[in-house]
């Protein structure tokens, strides 16, 4: 490789893992799995350790992931924090070369563990000493914090942001239960900064995805993005409805203590009641080190035994550091990682599991597609044992040549839901076949014996290829999901339907859509056999009487609950919500100039990038169509402009951050996809009539918008920051919205009020500066209830996680 061809790879190499750190530590949403990214990273170190000129300061591998928030008040950290380093994986031969997986992979941890040894020589000859103690611990796979506490009292809490300055989220830390507020020690240190990690526990993560995805809404795709993306939340009374806790090794910048060693922080820290790691070792030396990590760490190589089963949270390695911390001032550190402290991986915990595919069943959803599921000889994956894992579809079956008899990689890695990563190809057994789902199903719905057939759908990463059930309306398991999503909870919350009773219903024809609950009529569902012909077992009259009354207090329920009730594709709980907040009813949703603004500036988006004179990839061939081009160009470019005014005034938009090439660019409440999706239904057969039947049935449901330009707060701008007690944000916008006014997100001259709750953010700063009025919780609250939208009483509650109110306990 030239030094130019390297230049170029390294620039890329940058753009990418920039671009990867931003979905990573500022949206919470990773593209590319953890391994993708470290692959990509190493690439980026191997190239600056050829070509030193390349490294410049602002490389990613000389500073830390991440950057502050937007809507937090920053904070300088006295004591950088900062990441760690990694013991590099030893090279290893591929799968052909050495079958033995099992032993192959204790060969490479072995090498690596050589690398330990290595790392311990040279710190001896730094330092001049024959032997150094060392504390091995987990490496924690969450969020990193840090918390202060000033005579004991918890007083801030911040993220590691750039690794020097970090953002205040006091607030979003004081919700979760094991950080004490109060340290439980007599005479505390004047100050004392923790560190740790946020986390939340497997099996808490596993129930918040079943909920978000209940709810229509993107599960997040392990434990450590949904950490990140709860953290930086910025309402804490959201925070303190996710199961988050923490947990704490190392301290910051201290007065009045002082700590000789690491183990002596691990004690102190647990002795003031702070949350520590059930276990660490402390050893004598490497060797005792390495003896600890046989035993205690890999048992052996017993993946069943080792570590990972024995903690509430994930890890993903283990941190050996260096015992005694006066010698620390003496390790030179890295650019981005102290030298007192390494981690190592074990090869296993990284690499994916190996199974067999014993057979693929196909399940039908709620809009009739159909997914493969893989059934799997149970298998140990990452802390946990699984026997399924999902297939994706047909394509992604086909594109991996999966078939049933294989031997196949497994990964949780990065991913809620284990998947078939690939297939080992010298294990396959003779007589396999390719995979056909078609052919598997013999052409028909497994559920309904309906025709299939190959369609595009929008997931959350964009358009796919499905076959679905065509039988829309016949399908008995498209209907059971239905119903089963109509009476939910967070849909109409009609107690009793669900699982057993929807199948029923739907079987015996009493139902066969969702508003056919409407027609019930009570004798019919107490007489409803949920059992067999042979051991009837029946509904009875007092559950039918009460799902009677359910749905008739359903009636006056508000339009984000039906809209969502609905199950538009694409249409989770959010975006229900945020489009009832802008619409008077249903009919003002199904011919939404809002919606339709949306969808249309999308396709404005794609057509200025076709015709754009100045593309690089696709350029003007001759003066003509330059000019030609450029003129369609600044068509459209106005209509953008427009249509995104528009939506912007009605504050359904914000003007993006950064547009591509000057074009305007607007973030709107709810994306496009969505929005063609509602259109789609309305227009549809189906929406038409759900519209014709509600109308038929009196059910009116009401949206948070009154006509515009209408109410007492007509005309004003208000802009929310910091949190209110009474009301989320979301709460407070509807009520603004409700009399008339309108919400921005950044102040302004144009602003008229900032609401400001507590802990605001640098809005109120602005505001001052401005000169814009601030009301405090009292005088926004007077205000709404001079506008008429707030009864004169006492503050709304919410039920909160356990019934009690919303605000977070430790407030
Ligand atoms: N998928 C993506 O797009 C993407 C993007 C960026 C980063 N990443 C992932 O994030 C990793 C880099 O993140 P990072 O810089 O935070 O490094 P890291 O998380 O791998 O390690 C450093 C951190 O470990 C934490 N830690 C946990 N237990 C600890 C203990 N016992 N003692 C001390 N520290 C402990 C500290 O918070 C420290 O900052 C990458 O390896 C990659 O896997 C992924
Ligand atoms: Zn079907």
């Amino acid at each position: 490789m030239t030094l130019a061809e390297a230049r170029a790879r390294h620039a890329q190499l940058v753009r990418e893992i920039r671009a990867h750190d931003h979905a990573y530590y500022v949206e919470a949403r990773p593209i590319i799995s953890d391994r993708e990214y470290d692959r990509l990273f190493q690439e980026l170190l191997d190239l600056e350790r050829q070509f030193p000129e390349l490294v410049t300061p602002d490389s990613p591998s000389q500073r830390v992931g991440g950057e502050p928030l937007e809507g937090f008040r920053r904070v300088r950290h006295r004591v950088p924090m900062l990441s760690l380093e990694k013991i590099r994986p030893a090279d290893h031969p591929t799968r052909a070369e050495e079958p033995d997986d099992a032993r192959r992979k204790q060969r490479q941890d072995q090498n690596t563990l050589n690398e330990l040894r290595t790392w311990d020589l040279n710190l001896r000859k730094q330092l001049r000493v024959d032997r150094l103690e060392y504390v091995l611990e987990p490496k924690v796979d969450g969020v990193s914090i840090s918390v202060h506490f000033e005579n004991g009292r918890f007083v801030l809490g911040v993220t590691r942001g750039d690794g020097s300055t970090g953002d205040d989220i006091t607030a979003n830390l004081r919700t979760i239960r094991s950080i004490p507020l109060v340290l439980s020690v007599k005479d505390p240190p004047p100050y004392l900064e923790v560190r740790g990690e946020a986390y939340m526990a497997q099996k808490d993560f596993e129930a918040l995805n079943r909920q978000l995805e209940s709810a229509g809404e993107e599960p997040f795709p392990n434990a450590r993005n949904a950490t990140a993306g709860t953290l930086k939340l910025l309402d804490p009374r959201q925070v303190a409805r996710r199961p988050l806790r923490a947990v704490f090794y190392g301290v910051g910048h201290c007065e009045g203590v002082e700590f000789r060693t690491h183990a002596e922080v691990l004690e102190t820290l647990r002795r003031f009641g702070l949350p520590t790691q059930p276990c660490w070792w402390l050893c004598r030396d490497m060797e005792h080190l390495l003896e600890v990590y046989h035993r205690e760490v890999v048992a052996n190589y017993d993946e069943t035994r080792d570590l990972r089963t024995r903690l509430p949270y994930e890890i993903d390695g283990i941190v050996i550091k260096v015992n005694d911390m006066t010698l620390w001032p003496r390790i030179p550190a890295r650019a981005r990682a102290p030298g007192y402290a390494i981690v190592h991986k074990p090869i296993h915990w990284i690499e994916p599991a190996e199974t067999v595919l014993k057979g693929i069943t196909v399940q039908v959803g709620r809009t009739g597609v159909l997914t493969p599921v893989a059934e799997l000889e149970p298998v140990f994956v990452q802390g946990s044992t699984i026997s399924r894992a999902t297939l994706h579809n047909e394509d992604e079956i086909r594109r991996k040549d999966i078939r049933i008899g294989d031997t196949v990689v497994i990964r949780k890695a990065g991913m809620v839901i284990p998947e078939v990563v690939e297939v080992v190809k010298s294990k396959r057994p003779p007589g396999t076949r390719p995979f056909d789902l078609y052919e598997f199903v013999g052409g028909r719905c497994p559920a309904c014996g309906g025709p299939i057939a190959k369609e595009p759908i929008a997931t959350g990463e964009g358009q796919e290829v499905a076959w679905r059930c065509q039988n829309v309306a016949g399908c008995p398991a498209q209907k059971i999901r239905r119903l089963e999503f109509f009476t939910q909870r967070k849909a109409l919350d009609i107690e009793g339907i669900g699982g057993i009773v929807a199948e029923k219903l739907i079987e015996s024809g009493l139902v066969d859509e969702p508003l056919d609950l409407y027609e019930l009529k009570l004798e019919d569902l107490a007489r409803l056999n949920l059992g067999t012909a042979e051991a009837p077992r029946v509904f009875g009259e007092k559950n039918a009487r009460k799902v009677l009354e359910a749905l008739e207090r359903a009636r006056s329920l508000p339009l984000a609950r039906w809209l969502f009730a609905l199950a538009i594709p694409n249409v989770g709980e959010v975006t229900a919500h945020d489009i009832a907040s802008f619409h008077e009813d249903l009919e003002s949703v199904a011919r939404s100039r809002l919606l339709q603004g949306v969808v249309r500036l999308e396709e404005i988006a794609r057509q200025a990038e076709t015709v754009n004179p100045n593309s690089r990839k696709n350029p003007p061939q001759t003066g003509t169509e330059f000019r030609r081009r450029a003129e369609q160009y600044e068509a459209l470019r106005r209509e953008a402009e427009r249509i995104g005014k528009e939506l912007v005034e009605a504050g359904f938009a914000r003007p993006a951050a950064r547009s591509e090439g000057g074009f305007p660019a607007f973030v709107t409440r709810v994306g496009p996809v969505a929005a063609r999706s509602v259109l789609d239904y309305f227009a549809s057969p189906t929406g038409r009539r759900v519209l014709e039947r509600l109308r038929a049935l009196k059910i009116h449901p009401r949206g948070a918008r009154t006509a515009s330009g209408q109410g007492p707060l007509a005309g004003k701008t208000f802009v929310l920051t910091g949190t209110l007690a009474a009301w989320t944000r979301e709460e407070a916008s509807e009520l603004i919205r409700k009399a008339g006014g309108h919400v921005a997100s950044s102040v302004s001259k144009n602003t008229d009020y900032v609401v400001a709750g507590e802990s605001p953010g640098s809005k109120l700063d602005k505001a001052r500066a401005l000169g814009v009025p601030v009301l405090d919780e009292a005088a926004f609250r007077k205000l709404l209830i001079e506008a008429g939208v707030l009864e004169n009483a006492h503050p709304t509650s919410r039920p909160g996680p356990g019934g009690g109110t919303a605000q977070p306990e430790l407030f």
